[in-house]
């Protein structure tokens, strides 16, 4: 099959030709530079007018056979310039009398890295100018495990080397002029797999003001901006227990954010693959490759239904071109992948610690990433275990089951804890929807829902004291066999079903914020997406529970969060 790709979601005024037979992609670009400033979307739309027609008549002539599909980004992306892309690809389906198919710009992103790496089921990272966001695939859809809460990486890595007076795009003069700095500290912000870049931006920014040289705050972005990116990717990792990871994005051609990503896989035994530059900036060849999967699955699209959509997520794509729906099997296949490679019960390695079990006691330490940078690290893994014993501590205070904190030592960055629970509320969850034992799958189904509604309670206790936890997934929170919870003495609320205990505060703080308790909300149900083998029932029992004992404006501003889009 041949297919023909359009992309113009912003810059890039692209055409490709995809030949399935030779797995051969050949693009066609043509970029719209700004004079000044960012990217104008009249001046972008007028480019891509004038642009589309000509790299679409080279690329056709380049392949010389007939198209048997015609392929475009439907969104996300600038609406003028997505309809000029849009209307072209309708014409030239209409004209050639062959099928269009509308792709989500971000899964080509996602996908080219797995087509060309011919990973299986990675972890998908795409670091793009309007975009940040960590892919996870399961139960037939892209789940979008983290993101970024304001800009894209790329948009702000710009707007701050247009504060210097630097032209677009910024990106590759950051890079430049990175080799020449050095460390200076930033704000670090990441919650749970969700990380923002406006306070970082303003700080870069104040520096460069007061007089910091502008090399040393570029090199210093790049280790803040992309420690924070690698470090997600690392916790989606963890989470899905996958080894393969992919990037996806302009931001991608930066070679010290690919030399974090691989340092930070080869250290946990994870692969890491990125695509050539040409797949990871915006092109049609992305574009081409999963219109070609798309229409072979017979998922094309009528030309009445083909609008474009400025906000596309990829979340609402129902995947028809994987073969596997990254369902049971896939969860159970790489728990026992994981189980082998562990080969013992007694150490665990996190996303961000190793944890041994001696006893009754776990010691949990954070050892140095050589991805990130040492003055970094040492900061990070300083701060995190004095906070972790705090809120542990602070939870538990208010009644919320959390294990007792015996040691902490900043120096080795090494936590001693009380051993709790029997396993992470991720086993449960993951098994809730067994087919081949009926009655064992609804007790575990109703297992899961109760120990995820008490987790709701926690987590508002937690937030009407003033705190959040900061990454409340399901493999931080610990849970106990009913009958082995030992007669109740804790007062929990659900001794009856065993304790239910919330683990690793490290990304924890004390905040008055509606908005910081509907994330730390919102993180807990994007985890259940990730892992569970039936998100939608404990998701509706985590909002049931935190009704029962928190404010109902944090469910609103959860609703509200779930429902905002976050082009810009
Ligand atoms: C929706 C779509 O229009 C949008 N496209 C987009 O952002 O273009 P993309 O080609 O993926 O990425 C461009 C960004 O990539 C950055 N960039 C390019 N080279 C870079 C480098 N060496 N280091 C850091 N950033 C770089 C640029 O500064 C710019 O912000 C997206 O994918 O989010
Ligand atoms: N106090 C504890 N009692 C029992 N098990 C524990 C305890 N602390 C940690 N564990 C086990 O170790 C695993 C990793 O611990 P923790 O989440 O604290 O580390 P981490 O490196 O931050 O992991 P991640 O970032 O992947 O959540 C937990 O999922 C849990 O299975
Ligand atoms: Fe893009």
């Amino acid at each position: 099959m041949r297919v023909l790709g359009i992309e113009g979601t912003a810059w890039a005024a692209s055409a490709a030709c995809y030949d399935t037979a030779t797995d051969e992609v050949s693009i066609e670009t043509d970029a719209y530079l700004p004079e000044s400033g960012g990217i104008h979307p009249r001046e972008a739309a007028e480019h891509m007018r004038e642009a589309i027609p000509d790299v679409v008549e080279t690329a056709l002539d380049e392949q010389g056979k007939p198209i048997d599909a015609v392929a475009f980004s439907r969104g996300p992306g600038l609406g003028p310039c997505l309809r000029i892309a849009g209307t072209a690809a309708r014409a030239l389906a209409g004209s050639l009398d062959v099928p269009l198919v509308g792709v989500n710009h971000m899964l080509a992103h996602a996908e080219i890295g797995r087509h060309r790496s011919g990973f299986d089921s990675p972890v998908c990272l795409n670091a793009s100018g309007a975009n940040a966001h960590v892919l996870g695939y399961t139960n037939g859809r892209y789940r979008i495990l983290g993101e970024t809460t304001d800009t894209g990486v790329g948009n702000a890595l710009d707007k701050f080397t247009r504060h210097v007076g630097w032209s677009h795009p910024g990106g590759p003069k950051i890079e430049r002029a990175a080799a020449e700095g050095e460390y200076v500290d930033l704000p670090y912000v990441v919650t749970g797999m969700d990380f923002s870049f406006s306070g970082i931006m303003s700080a870069a920014k104040a520096a460069v003001d007061e007089g910091t040289p502008v090399e040393d705050v570029c090199f210093s972005l790049q280790e803040t901006v992309f420690g924070m990116l690698t470090e997600v990717a690392e916790r989606a990792l963890s989470l899905t227990r996958s080894s393969e990871l992919v990037l996806g994005g302009g931001v991608g051609q930066n070679a010290r954010l690919r030399e974090m990503l691989t340092a930070m896989c080869e250290a946990r035994g994870a692969e890491f693959f990125a695509p050539e530059a040409r797949f990871l900036q915006d092109n049609a060849g992305m574009i081409a490759v999963l219109g070609a999967k798309m229409a072979a699955a017979g998922d094309t699209i009528a030309i009445a239904d083909s609008r474009v959509d400025s906000g596309f997520r990829p979340d609402e794509v129902p995947v028809t071109w994987r073969e596997d729906r990254g369902g049971r099997g896939a969860i159970e296949e790489r728990r026992n992948d994981a189980a082998r490679e562990i080969g013992s019960a007694d150490a665990y390695q996190g996303a961000e610690a190793t944890v041994e079990i001696a006893g009754d006691r776990v010691v949990k330490r954070r050892h140095p990433k050589a991805y990130r940078h040492p003055e970094l690290d040492e900061r990070l893994r300083r701060d995190r275990i004095v906070q972790e014993a705090r809120l542990t501590s602070a939870a538990r205070r208010e009644g919320v089951p959390t294990p007792v904190v015996h040691d902490v030592d900043t120096h080795e960055a090494a936590l001693t804890l009380e051993h709790v629970g029997e396993c992470d509320l991720r086993e449960i969850v993951e098994a809730s929807e067994d087919d081949s034992d009926a009655t064992a799958a609804t007790a575990a189904t109703a297992r899961g829902e109760r120990a995820v509604r008490t987790v709701a309670g926690h987590l508002a206790t937690l937030h009407a004291a003033g705190f959040v936890h900061g990454d409340p997934t399901t493999r931080n929170v610990r849970v106990s066999d009913p009958l082995a919870s030992g007669g109740g003495d804790e007062g929990d609320r659900n001794t009856d079903e065993g304790l239910t205990y919330l683990i690793d505060f490290g990304l924890g703080y004390h905040t008055d914020s509606v908005e910081d308790y509907a994330m730390d909300c919102h993180v807990f149900e994007r985890s259940l997406d990730g892992t569970a083998a039936a998100p939608d029932p404990l998701r509706a029992a985590f909002e049931e529970g935190y009704g029962e004992v928190g404010s109902p404006d944090v469910l609103d501003r959860l609703r509200e969060i779930e429902g905002r889009g976050r082009y810009q």
